[in-house]
């Protein structure tokens, strides 16, 4: 089966800086690839250039069999590619199931559309168990709730491939049991994840494949348990977080 988002040779220079230099990156449908690196490695560069929020300076991505590259965010969004962001993005001052309601509002008539698995507002937030809240306002709602409520946001738009930046940031053991509890279920409802973050421990839990960028190439891509038992990516690590 062919990946449902190939990136060829992807680079990205701001000015002097090459955030990305000529990164290959295949995703398979179904799983939940993780990307991690130090600081400053290029992946949430990788990922505004994949959402159009960046042009490339060099390569492709393509989603689906289809050249997405340069796209306009709106443009992406709506072929079928979710994203959440390092802070909440919610309405604070409305309700939160009217901030689902209006996510979802935008939800394109395309291939990727015609399957939901969450068929009202209120199913979805039941999926990411915040129902109890859904007449509170989103401004009112605890950090870790709020981020629940950005990954049902995201969900609300009804992605083939959601891409999560550092969903657990900010979260504790708990939430971030439950995050991962939720996000080990989509591909069984259809939608293949990418995820960023820091947390090794995380990524273990999640991610079968991790692909590792330093200064912004690739150096490693494969089976979790191998990728961080490589040389190369121990001594990037060096006195880091593995
Ligand atoms: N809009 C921008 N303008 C200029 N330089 C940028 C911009 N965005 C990123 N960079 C630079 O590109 C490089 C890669 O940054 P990026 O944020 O993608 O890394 P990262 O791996 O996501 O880092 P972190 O783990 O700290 O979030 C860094 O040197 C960064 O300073």
């Amino acid at each position: 089966m062919s990946p449902i988002l190939e990136i060829r040779g992807l680079s990205k220079r701001f000015g002097g800086v090459t955030a990305l230099s000529g990164v290959d990156l295949a995703i398979e449908e179904g799983e939940i690839l993780g990307v991690v690196g130090p600081n400053g490695s290029g992946k949430t560069t990788l990922f505004n250039v994949v959402t159009g929020v960046h042009m490339p300076s060099g390569g492709s991505v393509s989603f689906r069999g289809r050249d997405i590259t340069g796209l306009k965010p709106h443009a992406i969004s709506r072929a079928g590619i979710g994203y959440t962001f390092q802070q909440a993005m919610a309405f604070a001052g409305l309700r939160v199931l009217e901030n689902v309601q209006i996510a979802g509002e935008h939800v394109r008539v395309n291939a990727g559309a015609s399957h939901h698995p969450w068929p009202t507002p209120l199913a979805l937030l039941d999926f990411v168990g915040l129902a109890a809240l859904a007449d509170e306002r989103a401004g009112v709602l605890p950090f870790g709730s709020l981020r629940l409520l950005g990954l049902a946001l995201a969900l609300a738009s009804r992605p083939a491939l959601l891409l999560l930046d550092e969903p657990a940031a900010g979260l504790n053991d708990r939430e971030t049991a439950a995050l991962v509890g939720l996000v080990r279920q989509l591909p069984g409802h259809g939608i293949t994840v990418c995820v960023i973050d820091h947390d090794m421990k995380l990524m273990q839990m999640l991610c079968r494949r991790l692909a590792v960028l330093d200064f912004g190439s690739k150096i490693a891509d494969g089976p979790t348990g191998a990728v961080l038992a490589d040389p190369k990516v121990l001594d990037v690590y060096l006195g880091g977080d593995l």
